[in-house]
């Protein structure tokens, strides 16, 4: 019904955004953003535990499976201060970004399964350059918008979206290898929900910009749906924009969400992140998600099911699983009994 009434909405203002029930499946096994092995193994994982089945018994998805991305490491050698795999990096996201132009082209929701962060780089450089009016959700317990000089590890991952964000390339020395990538998003079109571990210069860059940023005692004191309504209010106070939706596992509470390199403690319950995703499916508007940072290495078994499951949880969410059933589609009435055996 709110699909329906978005659609109409946006119809009266001269927009043609239709729900998409179409979905393309990327995997990116990509690990060097960041130090941990394992992250790799994610997608493989994800499809083990049965992730096409599960989208395709959402009513009415259709679901394509577009398989890996190619992340055979460059043979180049660039040395970038404080800047891991740079090369790698760049070469697994220019990659990454045609194939997410292309399922979007298309006419799908691009899914794109990592993998650490730092493919949100590719994914949202993909998507832009389709849809350049896009607004961007940052799902996370992190920011990710260090640089090398403000980045406490060295590992890209926790810099993504300062590469994406035209206001900070001032802040980046020339970066070999990444001339496929101009940052052309402005950061006037991102919002972060879920944050608690956020480095200081994050912060400065936060506040300079003005970023709506919902950290979990704002999730605390509004609840997570005024929460999401607000970032988007903002973002996009007209309905009228499509949604880029970053989520990376981490920002679910380290006991529903163990298997990850860097979990905090303290973050989204799994229904809070349903009930997040069923929002953002209900405005019709979703063209790209990524789910990352899913390590199944880390942890035992248990920890690693959770992990999963929580995973396939939120993405059911977010392309149209609804928690309160659906019923048969051209079916008019319940079926009777006759009871002629009686
Ligand atoms: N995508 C992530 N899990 N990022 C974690 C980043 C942690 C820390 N802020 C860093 O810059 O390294
Ligand atoms: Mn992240
Ligand atoms: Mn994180």
């Amino acid at each position: 019904m709110n699909v329906v009434r978005t659609f109409v909405r946006n119809m009266s203002q001269g927009k043609k955004w239709e729900p998409l029930r179409k979905v393309g499946i990327i995997g990116v096994p990509f690990e060097k953003g960041q130090k941990k092995y394992g992250v790799s193994v994610a997608p493989a994982a994800m499809r083990a535990a049965r992730l096409v089945d599960h989208l395709k018994e959402i009513d009415g998805l259709d679901v394509k499976d577009y398989g890996d991305i190619e992340t055979v490491g460059s043979s180049e050698n660039v040395n970038v201060d404080n800047m891991t795999h740079l090369s790698s990096v760049s070469a697994c996201n220019k990659k990454l970004s045609e194939c997410v132009s292309r399922v979007l082209r298309d006419g799908r929701i691009a899914l794109t399964i990592g993998g650490d962060h730092s493919i949100g780089v590719g994914s949202v450089d993909g998507h832009y350059s389709v849809n350049e009016d896009m607004i961007l959700i940052w799902v996370d317990a992190h920011a990710d918008i260090n640089t090398n000089k403000t980045s406490g590890s060295g590992s890209v991952h926790g810099m993504p979206v300062a590469l994406l964000v035209k206001e900070l390339s001032d802040y980046w020395p020339y970066l070999p290898t990444m001339d496929w990538q101009v940052p052309k998003f402005s950061i006037k079109n991102l919002g972060y929900l879920g944050l608690r571990s956020v480095d200081h210069y994050e912060r400065l860059a936060i506040e300079k910009y003005n970023v709506p940023a919902f950290a979990m005692e704002d999730v605390e004191e509004h609840g997570i749906k005024k929460s999401i309504k607000h970032i988007l209010q903002v973002l996009d106070p007209n309905n009228e924009k499509p949604i880029h939706v970053s989520f990376d596992i981490d920002s679910l509470d380290a006991l529903e969400a163990p298997s990850t390199g860097t979990p905090v403690r303290g973050g989204l319950t799994l229904r809070e992140a349903i009930s997040l995703m069923e929002i953002i499916h209900a405005t019709g508007r979703l063209r790209a998600l990524d789910l990352v940072e899913i390590n199944p290495a880390l942890g035992n078994e248990s920890d690693r099911k959770r992990t999963i499951e929580a995973g396939l949880c939120v993405l059911r969410a977010a392309l149209g699983f609804s928690r309160k059933g659906t019923a048969p589609r051209g079916v008019l009435d319940l079926p009777v009994q006759t009871h002629s055996n009686k």
